[in-house]
């Protein structure tokens, strides 16, 4: 695990994007791994700026994000198929076939979730999946648990994640409290991943999760055992790295 640890958000942001567009620069087919929030909005920002500028290509690269809600249509607002077009996807030359968001409103969520793996599956895996953490040390939507969930499905949201996630809502009642999530195996089966957190909200999650050892507790903390791991963070969200 190598751990990046920069003076600011922006900083944060730049290193990512510098990380995925050096990713694509050497296997334009690349399959990511994406994420949603509040997190990685500045790093797609600097992805969007890269593209145009210098034409980062995007036209041969498959995405898979880590999750949707359960229940919301694609078009709601607050679906993270809404989030990632009109923060990522409508700026970028990204083939709509490319991109796979689990469906949240499939009728049947089980077979949904076992086609979603399949096709990560088919598509070779996915080389460098892209993380935020949540207060409680989730990725994806695994929250922590006595076990860890291998593969992409259902979730029951925390009451901590429902109240994090709350500001983007109207009110709290209107945030689903379930969600489909790629599992922890599939994150750890991509070939490089990349964990980011800003904040001093976050600095709890990430230190659990890079000291204290394995634990379903701390879902994040699973990425210890994967060989390709950079952690990038601010200074506000390593500040309690120090202590052990
Ligand atoms: O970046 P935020 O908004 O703090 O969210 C933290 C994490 O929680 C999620 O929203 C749930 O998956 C992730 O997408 C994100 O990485």
């Amino acid at each position: 695990m190598r751990v990046i640890v920069t003076n600011s958000y922006e900083k944060m942001s730049a290193t990512a994007a510098r990380m995925v567009a050096g990713q694509l620069y050497l296997k334009p087919d690349s399959v990511l791994g994406l994420a949603t929030g509040s997190t990685p909005l500045l790093m797609y920002q600097n992805l969007i700026r890269v593209h145009k500028e210098i034409g980062l290509d995007f036209s041969e690269v498959i995405t898979f994000n880590l999750d949707e809600y359960l229940g919301l249509k694609r078009e709601d607002c607050n679906s993270y198929h809404y989030f990632m077009h009109e923060n990522f996807f409508k700026y970028i030359n990204i083939k709509p076939k490319n991109i796979y968001i689990p469906n949240g409103s499939a009728e049947d969520i089980e077979k949904e979730c076992k086609r979603y793996d399949a096709l990560i599956e088919e598509k070779g895996g996915i080389d460098l999946q892209v993380l935020g953490i949540g207060q409680n040390a989730h990725i994806g939507f695994n929250e922590p648990d006595i076990k860890f969930e291998a593969t992409t499905h259902k979730v029951k949201l925390d009451e901590e994640t429902v109240n994090a996630n709350a500001r983007f809502f109207k009110t709290i009642d209107e945030v689903p409290r379930y969600a489909i999530s790629m599992g922890i195996k599939t994150i750890m089966h991509a070939k490089k991943v990349i964990l980011l957190a800003n904040g001093e909200n976050k600095a709890e999650a990430i230190q659990k999760s890079i000291y204290g050892g394995v634990r379903p507790d701390a879902p994040a903390s699973i990425l210890q055992l994967h060989q390709d791991v950079t952690v990038i963070v601010d200074k506000a969200a390593a500040s309690l790295l120090g202590r052990v």
